[in-house]
This record gives C-alpha cells, structure tokens and sequence, in this order.
C-alpha cells in the first residue's frame, strides 16, 4: 500500500492505493506527489512507461517534465505515491539498491555535457572502467561497438573541443549505452540541433530501441519530430497527465489540450503568464521587487 494525492478543498491530501504491478509494464507510476516548496508539481500522476517502447513525454515548459526523470531514477523523492522501475519501488529503496538500479538506466540529459579533458573513446570507456571489472581489451571491444552504434567509431580519438553539437550528443549516447541499460531516458536531446543532426539522432533513438530491446522515455518540446519516433505519448500540465495515446490518437483528439498542445498554438488552455497578481496593483505596490 502506498499514498496518492487527492485536492479536498485546495488542500494536497493523500491516500492509500495499491500498485498493480503488470510485466509488461517497465515504469508504473500510480498517484504521484510532488511539491517545490509552496508549488505542486505533481498531483496524483498517474502514468505507465511499456517495455520495448519509445514513450514521450510532453507538456508545456515548467510542468514538470525534467522533474519527471529525476523522480524515476530517485534523484528526487516524492511526497506520495509509487514508481516502479522493473518492479522495484524507487521510493523504497535505500541506497545502495537505488546505485544498482540506476546503473540499469542510461541517461541523456541536456546538462549531460561530456567530460572535455577525455577523448571520445575515454568518455565511452568511462563508465566500464567505473563500474566493471572487465580487461582492457573487452572495454575497448565494448567502446568500438558503442561507438559503431552511433556512427562514430571513426571519431575515436578527438577530443570533445573538436566535435559539432549533433556529435557530441551522439557520444553521450554511446556512453549512456554503454552499460547496456534496460532503459534509456532522453531530456530534450534535439535542442539546438540542425535538421540533419536532428533527423540522425531521431533514427538512432528509435534504432537503438529496437536494435538493443531497450526501452526509451523521451523529454521533448518539438512535439512532431516526436510525435513520428514514439510509440505512445503523454501530454501533462498542471501536476496530472491531461491526454495519453499513440501519434494517431493524439492527431485525432480534437479536446482543446491536446489541439493547443500539438498543433503549438498560442492560444488555448494553457495560458502564457505564470500566475501574478493583477499587472496594474502589482505595479502600484510600493517595495523595490
Ligand atoms: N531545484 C529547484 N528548486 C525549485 N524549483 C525548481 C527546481 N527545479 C525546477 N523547479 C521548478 O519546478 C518546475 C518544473 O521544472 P522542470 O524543469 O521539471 O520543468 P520542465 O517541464 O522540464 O520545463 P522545460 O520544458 O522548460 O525544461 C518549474 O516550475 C521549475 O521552476
């Protein structure tokens, strides 16, 4: 049993609710709560991440997205609720289980810069010399077949100074694979990317899945580039997940949210002001902020 958030009378309550854990199921969140301070992040979030599949996560800037990701990999702990990871309740686990686990999940993160004074091979090989016991010669079997994996055996020996944008996310990736994690998470990993480094690392997080029986969650704003690799999509806005589908149930929802959402338009439910008090008292109220 474990808790679920519940709005009774603007206040956050919570309440008991059991996990359905299902195989086919690799991530089950049931009843998330989150809060940043006085902010509600998370309000009795419910959603499911199937194995082998390519889910995207999408939703309007500041609604939680990023948080989404740190929740599941336990970098963060939530107020209430559950989120299992292969069975397991990252919530639950202490952590030493949790080291363990994450070791199973490779992670691209915007932020997940490489580390410069490495070569590309030294930053794949990374996480093997950590993490494992293996021979030198099996890292670097292992590193060359990462690196092949994103068209970047070639590149072995530059330095991250020398590598374009697209390059340098394609080397990350390698590195976050090269544990053969379970799962891979992506957090806005077309940013600032040209249409054809776009284009390539759209065709590689899809191959990757496939190819390796992984299973991805992705973090994106560019709703159509994502819309065309994922197998099921999540919108979420305001703490709870607003629609749910494949690319074609979405394309054919015609509820506000989901118009506004996928078709970027600028009006709709989601407003464009963060929440402040009216503009003409805030500017008649005396202080220096
Ligand atoms: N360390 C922090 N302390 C306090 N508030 C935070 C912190 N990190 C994020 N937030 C707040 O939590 C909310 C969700 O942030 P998050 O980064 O998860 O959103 P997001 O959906 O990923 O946004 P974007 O699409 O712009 O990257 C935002 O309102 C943000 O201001």
């Amino acid at each position: 049993m474990t808790q679920q958030g519940l709005e009774s009378d603007g206040v956050l309550e919570c309440r008991d609710v059991a996990g359905d854990a299902r195989p086919e199921v690799l991530v089950e969140i049931r009843g998330l709560c989150f809060r940043r301070g006085e902010r509600v992040i998370f309000e009795d979030l419910d959603l499911d991440i199937r194995r082998g599949t390519v889910t995207a996560v999408m939703g309007p800037s500041g609604t939680g997205k990023t948080t989404l990701l740190k929740l599941i990999t336990g970098q963060l702990h939530p107020d209430a609720g559950t989120i299992r990871v292969d069975g397991q309740d990252v919530t639950r686990l202490d952590s030493a289980e949790l080291y363990r686990l994450r070791r199973r999940m490779g992670m691209l993160f915007q932020s997940g810069a490489l580390l410069t004074d490495l070569s590309v091979f030294d930053n794949v090989a990374y996480p093997l010399r950590e993490h494992t016991n293996l021979s030198a010669s099996m890292v670097r079997k292992l590193v060359l077949l990462k690196l092949e994996a994103v068209g970047l055996r070639g590149a072995r020996d530059l330095m991250p100074s020398q590598l374009s944008g697209g390059m340098a996310r394609r080397v990350a990736l390698a590195r976050a694979i090269a544990l053969d994690p379970m799962m891979i998470l992506y957090d806005e990993p077309f940013t600032g990317q040209d249409p054809i480094s776009m284009g390539m690392l759209m065709a590689l997080i899809r191959q990757l899945n496939d190819a390796s029986g992984l299973t991805s969650i992705l973090v994106s704003h560019d709703v159509r580039e994502t819309a065309s690799i994922a197998d099921y999509l999540y919108v979420i806005f305001e703490g709870r997940v607003v629609a749910q589908g494949t690319p074609d149930e979405l394309a054919a929802d015609r509820s506000e949210w989901v118009r506004q959402f996928m078709d970027g338009l600028p009006d709709g439910p989601v407003h464009f002001h963060y929440p402040a008090p009216d503009l003409a008292d805030d500017l008649l109220l005396r202080g220096d902020r």
